[in-house]
């Protein structure tokens, strides 16, 4: 595997019962690209963030990161490898701070030892000012100086998505992995995430893998799109490539505007 590719999806298949949900699926992502998985509902593609995450196993194929195989990884290891991820639902603590949800983040995925930890030793203090440190700089690069201490319960739900990115920023991840960063989003606040996604890729270098239906962010924010329909993959390429693929614009029959949409944007 080529150094410059960071993970790489070979003949993935997954099967529910009688649903193939993922049927040989291949692709890679190089390092410190913005990648992204678009396709109609029931396309397989949050199956596919499943595996990477670990939350399946596939039927067959092999997942590859940093030249190491995933799937024969437990689920927790995930994070200390160097993956972290963002939820279509937003999952934090909901009775605690902006900053003390990074900084649990941050500590459940870089433990010390246990007697370290009980002992509090120089280890122990180096890792936590680490920690601060890097909290504070990604509550900087998302401009979340203004809510650090607010309760997340308080928060407008455009401002809690981006503390989730911030708390899987400050795992220092070297894949992030979003599930739909627009959903429940409006226009502007999208804008933003499309904002935030370019400063996390220019700025920190951080590959990304996303899922995303909003074809707007997708052409603004991706390198390579990856286009999948019924658990296949219908094509690959450019963002512009891809939506102007004919397979592409008949897998989305849902409505009228997904197709405009669609055409809209590979017309630019
Ligand atoms: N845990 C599961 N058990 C059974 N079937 C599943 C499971 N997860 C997904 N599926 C099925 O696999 C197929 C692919 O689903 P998946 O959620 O991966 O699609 P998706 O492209 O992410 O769709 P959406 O855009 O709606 O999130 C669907 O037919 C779905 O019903």
């Amino acid at each position: 595997m080529s150094d410059d590719i960071l993970l790489s999806a070979g003949n993935i298949s997954v099967r529910f019962g009688g649903v193939l949900a993922v049927n040989d699926v291949s692709f890679d992502v190089r390092r410190g690209e913005v990648f992204t998985l678009i396709g109609p509902n029931g396309a397989g593609k949050t199956t596919v963030f499943n595996l990477i995450s670990r939350i399946y196993n596939p039927t067959a194929g092999s997942i590859v990161f940093e030249g190491k195989p995933l799937t024969t990884q437990p689920p927790h290891r995930i994070a200390a490898l160097g993956i972290a991820r963002t939820f279509q639902n937003i999952e934090l603590f909901e009775h605690a701070s902006v900053l003390h949800n990074l900084l649990i983040g941050r500590h459940t995925h870089h433990r010390s030892g246990i007697f370290s930890e009980m002992f509090f030793t120089g280890k122990v203090r180096a890792a936590e000012i680490a920690a601060r440190e890097k909290v504070e700089q990604v509550i900087d690069l998302l401009d979340l100086q203004h809510h650090r201490d607010t309760m997340v319960a308080g928060l407008p739900y455009g401002v809690r998505k981006v503390v989730e990115l911030a708390r899987a920023l400050c795992t220092e991840p070297k894949l992030l992995l979003l599930d739909e960063p627009s959903s429940g989003l409006n226009v502007e606040e999208t804008g933003d995430m499309a904002f935030w996604i370019q400063d996390i890729k220019h700025e920190l270098g951080i590959t990304v893998l996303m899922v995303e239906h909003d074809m707007t962010l997708v052409s603004k924010v991706s390198d390579r799109v990856l286009a999948m329909n019924r658990g296949e993959v219908l094509a690959s390429g450019t963002p512009r490539e891809v939506q102007a693929h004919p397979g592409v614009i008949e897998a989305y029959p849902g409505t009228a505007e997904d197709v405009s949409g669609l055409r809209r944007e590979a017309a630019r």
